[in-house]
């Protein structure tokens, strides 16, 4: 079990590079163009446990916004984690702590599947302000704006996240954390945030990803 913290809730309505910066163990992978952080072993090996044991019970077909024409772009599973359940109320507490944004700009955890073969292919976490979409997922709440994701497992091999735009590649770690700004410093969507999610070659990955929002969710 995770022990119960009492974090105190932040209460800013985005993240602050210096705040997260200043997290010990803290990396930030050398970048003009991104702001990407890394943090291993934010949760531990028994809180991993806990969230793939409820992302394998709950899930159903990964779905996108502005539909492509390609059935194959994400093929994962996806699990709306259950946040009147303690132990996810309390890892979202964590990651709301750790982003240092109010718990009400959050959008509820998902969880992510990837079996052999599953990948979800190079995209952006914002919505593209000009896509059809972008009304349905964006009028009340506004756009994404920092993407938090831990790897809760490291599948034999494949499932690495590669950031195509700054030559990053990121290999999964159970309880590996990755943090970035899907914005530029004026607020438009940053492109250099494109990244792919790729294929399991052997094994399962498990992910949870945390997205924030401009605007309170909901
Ligand atoms: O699984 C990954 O490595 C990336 C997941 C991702 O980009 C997403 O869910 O938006
Ligand atoms: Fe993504």
């Amino acid at each position: 079990m995770t022990p119960i913290v009492h974090l105190a809730s932040p209460t800013a309505t985005d993240g602050d590079p210096a705040r997260i910066g200043a997290h010990p163990r803290i990396q930030r992978v050398p970048s003009r163009d991104l702001t990407l952080f890394i943090q291993r072993a934010f949760l531990t090996a028994q809180d991993c446990a806990g969230l793939i044991a409820r992302i394998d019970a709950q899930r159903r077909p990964s779905t996108i916004a502005d539909a492509n024409g390609d059935q194959y772009f994400r093929t994962s599973e996806t699990c709306d984690l259950d946040h009147g359940d303690p132990f996810v109320a309390a890892i979202n507490a964590r990651l709301d702590a750790f982003a240092g944004i109010a718990t009400a700009h959050g959008e509820p955890i998902q969880g992510q599947r990837y079996a052999v073969g599953q990948e979800f292919k190079a995209h952006t976490d914002y919505f593209d302000p000009k896509g059809a979409d972008y009304p349905r997922y964006c009028s009340v709440a506004g756009n994404r704006t920092w993407t938090l994701m831990v790897y809760l497992n490291a599948p034999a091999a494949g499932g690495a996240t590669r950031f195509t735009k700054i030559g990053k590649t990121v290999q999964p770690e159970t309880g590996k954390l990755l943090a970035w700004n899907n914005r530029l410093p004026d607020g438009q969507p940053n492109p250099a945030s494109i990244h792919h999610g790729m294929k399991v070659r052997s094994g399962v990955k498990h992910v949870i990803t945390k997205w924030y929002r401009e605007r309170p969710w909901g």
